[in-house]
Parts: C-alpha cells; sequence; structure tokens
C-alpha cells in the first residue's frame, strides 16, 4: 500500500491511462473550404500533388546567366526581362544575360543569379563585379516541398501555418472529422443565472461558463444544458437527454459524499461508472465513465467534474480535455512541462498528485524560476487569475524546498507576467 492519505483513489496515471483505452474517435470524414478548416483535424493526410514551386525560380533580384558562359567574360548584354509571373520565353545567346526578379522562373539555359548589388549597369550593357557559382541564388523546383510529400498527417488540427500550407498546394477544399457533440451542464441548488439578484447563501454558476468558453476553442459542437438544481428527476431528465444527444457529456458538481450529491448514484443507474476518486489534488472527487444510449453503437462518454470551480479546471484540462480531443479525431498532443527552480517553498502532503498554482517570474534575461501564490484553496477561482502555470508535484513527495527544481506546466506560452 502506498502512502494515499485516503485509500482507494486512484493515481493520475492510471486514470488516464483507463480513460485513453475506453474513449474513441467515432467522427467520419466531412469536406469544408480552405478557409473553414482552422482548428479543425484532418481526417486524411496530405500528399504533395505536384512539386512546390514546381518550377525553378530567382531568389534575388538581379540577372540570370549560364554559369558556364560567365567564367569566358565579365560584360553581358541584357536580353530581356522576367518577372514574376511573367517569364521570359526568349532564347539566349552567349554573353547575354537576363534581367530577373525574386520569384520569376529562371528563363531557359540560365542556371545562376547574380545580385544586383553585385553589378554594374550601363544602358543594355552589364558588368559583372562578383561572379555567381552555377545554382547561386536559384530555388529549384520542389525545395519548398517535393512532389509525393506526406506534408500534413490525419489527426493534425489545422493552424493558420497549415491553411497557408494548404493554399500553397491548392486544396479548395480539406478532409476533415466531423465535429463531436459535447454536453455540458452544472448541478447545484445554490447556482443562479447570471442576471438574477443573488439570494442568501446562493452563488453565480462559473464553471459552466469556464467550461463552455474552453470548448470553444475546440473542433467541438458544444450543447448547454444549463445549471440543473439537485432534484434526482431532473438530474436524470437531463442525463438521458445528453446521452441521446452528444458523444460526451460534462458536468460538474454532486460527485462527493454530500446528500444532495446525485450525479455519481445517477450514473451507476444510466451507464457505467469506470472509477469516481483520483489521487489529485484538487479534483479528488472526478467520476468517468459511458451512459447507455439506446440501440445506438455509438457510446457517451461522461466526465463528472468536482463543483469547486479550481477542481473542475484542473480535472477538465488534465483528464477530460486529452479525451475530448481524442474524441475529435486529433493526435495525442504533448504538454509543455519546464523544469523550474522553486522561487519559495510549497507545502505538499504525501498521497495525491498536487496541481498547485504558481507563478512563473521572469526578468528581461528570461525566467527565473517559479513561486507559490498566497492561497491554493480549491474553492478560489482566482487563484488561477493571479497564477499562470501549474506546479505539478508527484504523489508520493512531500513539501518543496525553495530551490529545488520543479515541473511547471504554464497555462499559456505567452505569459502574463504582471
Ligand atoms: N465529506 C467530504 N466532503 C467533501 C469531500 C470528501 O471527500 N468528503 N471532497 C471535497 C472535495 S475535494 C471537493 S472538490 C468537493 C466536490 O464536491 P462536489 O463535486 O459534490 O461539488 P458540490 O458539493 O456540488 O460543490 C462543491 C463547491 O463548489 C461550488 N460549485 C458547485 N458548482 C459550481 C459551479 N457551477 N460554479 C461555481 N461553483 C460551484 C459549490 O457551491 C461548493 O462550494 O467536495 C468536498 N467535500
Ligand atoms: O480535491 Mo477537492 O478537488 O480539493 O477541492
Amino acid at each position: 500500500m502506498n502512502s494515499c492519505d485516503q485509500p482507494g483513489l486512484l493515481p493520475l496515471e492510471a486514470a488516464l491511462q483507463r480513460i485513453n483505452a475506453v474513449v474513441n474517435c467515432a467522427q467520419n470524414c466531412e469536406y469544408v473550404p480552405l478557409l473553414n478548416a482552422r482548428g479543425r483535424v484532418l481526417a486524411e493526410d496530405i500528399i504533395a500533388s505536384r512539386p512546390i514551386p514546381d518550377f525553378d525560380n530567382s531568389a534575388m533580384d538581379g540577372y540570370a546567366f549560364a554559369s558556364n558562359s560567365v567564367g569566358r567574360t565579365d560584360t553581358f548584354r541584357v536580353a530581356g526581362i522576367a518577372l514574376a509571373g511573367q517569364p521570359y520565353l526568349g532564347a539566349l545567346s552567349e554573353n547575354e544575360c537576363i534581367r530577373i526578379m525574386t520569384g520569376a522562373k529562371m528563363p531557359s539555359g540560365c542556371d545562376c543569379v547574380a545580385m544586383q548589388e553585385n553589378t554594374l549597369r550601363d544602358g543594355d550593357a552589364l558588368t559583372l563585379l562578383k561572379v555567381p557559382a552555377k545554382g547561386e541564388n536559384v530555388r529549384l523546383a520542389g525545395h519548398d516541398l517535393p512532389q509525393g510529400s506526406r506534408i500534413l498527417l490525419r489527426g493534425r488540427r489545422l493552424g493558420p501555418v497549415d491553411i497557408g500550407m494548404l493554399a500553397s498546394l491548392g486544396e479548395l477544399q480539406v478532409p476533415v472529422y466531423t465535429k463531436p457533440r459535447v454536453g455540458v451542464f452544472s448541478t447545484g441548488d445554490e447556482l443562479t443565472p447570471l442576471g438574477q439578484p443573488l439570494e442568501p447563501g446562493r452563488i453565480y454558476d462559473s464553471n459552466r461558463y469556464l467550461l463552455l468558453s474552453a470548448l470553444a476553442e475546440y473542433p467541438i459542437e458544444v450543447i448547454d444544458f444549463g445549471s440543473i438544481p439537485d432534484d434526482r428527476q431532473k438530474l436524470e431528465q437531463v442525463f438521458l437527454e445528453a446521452a441521446s444527444q452528444c458523444h460526451a457529456v460534462i458536468s460538474s458538481g454532486g460527485v462527493s459524499v454530500g446528500d444532495a450529491d446525485y450525479t455519481r448514484e445517477l450514473l451507476v443507474t444510466l451507464g457505467q461508472v469506470d472509477f469516481y476518486k483520483l489521487a489529485i489534488k484538487p479534483g479528488k472527487p472526478f467520476a468517468f465513465g459511458t451512459l447507455h444510449t439506446a440501440g445506438d453503437s455509438t457510446p457517451c462518454y461522461f466526465f463528472g467534474l468536482p463543483g469547486n470551480p479550481v477542481s473542475a479546471a484542473v480535472t477538465f484540462e488534465q483528464l477530460a480535455l486529452p479525451a475530448l480531443e481524442k474524441l475529435t479525431g486529433a493526435n495525442p498532443q504533448a504538454k509543455l512541462v519546464l523544469k523550474l527552480r522553486a522561487c519559495s517553498s510549497f507545502k505538499k502532503r504525501p498521497g495525491r498528485t498536487d496541481f498547485q498554482r504558481g507563478r512563473i517570474l521572469a526578468n528581461q534575461n528570461g525566467i527565473i524560476g517559479v513561486e507559490s501564490i498566497n492561497s491554493q484553496s480549491s474553492g478560489a477561482l482566482s487563484t488561477m487569475v493571479v497564477a499562470n502555470a501549474y506546479v505539478r508535484l508527484e504523489q508520493e513527495r512531500g513539501n518543496v524546498e525553495e530551490g529545488e527544481y520543479v515541473d511547471v506546466l504554464p497555462f499559456d506560452t505567452s505569459l502574463p507576467l504582471l
């Protein structure tokens, strides 16, 4: 037995493996216009049907030559001009060169380009100040991408550079996976719709807004089922409706042991619970399972996040999100983990993997370390605004002393440092 503060808690790695083993992408391929493909997941490999570029061209503004004539004379007659998109189509005699611009097709017979700065021009006469070598300043056909290259692989989430690459290949329509449907709801009698005054003991529903806006970043069709009161029947209704419409459902709240915590209980009736107690902090009461779907073979996965806002955010990001990304067809993404020096101590009890909130400190010369923030309360969402990274501390370790090196997961790659 390990030194878990409570028995029966599943370690984070085991939970991730279980989720990964259960969740599978069941999306189909659809073609979308290129400009609508940003953020979508490629459903097929993209293979270059032609080389890019498909002609040799000049890398500089200057003059194009046949390199074997360059050694014989250093004075040439400028016989014509080649512009990008307007090639010079004539033939070239000995002692002739062609005025050429960057990107223009190399005239036939020419195999090098002298940069304009290395020449002297007087009317039609050109003198070379520096002799170019064969191939100099020439970009060969296929130098960007040879024909047949498998440049973008299935499972890649397309970003602006990929859209540009697809445009240079002339692809108007892109094969992407259809978007999985993901339902979101929160539970709790205390949750008050925004815009209404707060009665005593009530709060606004922050989890659902956080989740809906986080999901908007992904190629996912999100269905908002709202805030559901702690009423078994109403919850059951939403569970059934969500299971019939969605590939996955994410709820927050009601997974612990309180008198009104119906979520896990309903999951047992309406589906199968895979696990519901995790050795992570925050986020211990996290339920994962599958909901029964009527006669349909496509399963509906269920992620029951804890109600505490930081616990909900951490379990969403660390556990639900990798599974949802898999549902979209996306290849697994390695997380950026920095090994940084602790600039303060961190309190830690052995037994759970901690996702403490920290601040990466940086000066003009770069990153200098990470410090703890004042509060590590899982009920305080403001800790995640003040922090700019998680400090991940392994399950069995204890306190961190200042000066030790710790694993840091930045919230973002551009850090708010003030
Ligand atoms: N006796 C025990 N009590 C608790 C345990 C435990 O093991 N034994 N675990 C604690 C931990 S850890 C967590 S995390 C919470 C999780 O409980 P639930 O998932 O059942 O969540 P609720 O009880 O519904 O709410 C907890 C907390 O979060 C607030 N909340 C809920 N939903 C939202 C929302 N949508 N937006 C903002 N805030 C929300 C809620 O008002 C509560 O304050 O259980 C501990 N208890
Ligand atoms: O572990 Mo709970 O998730 O601290 O708040």
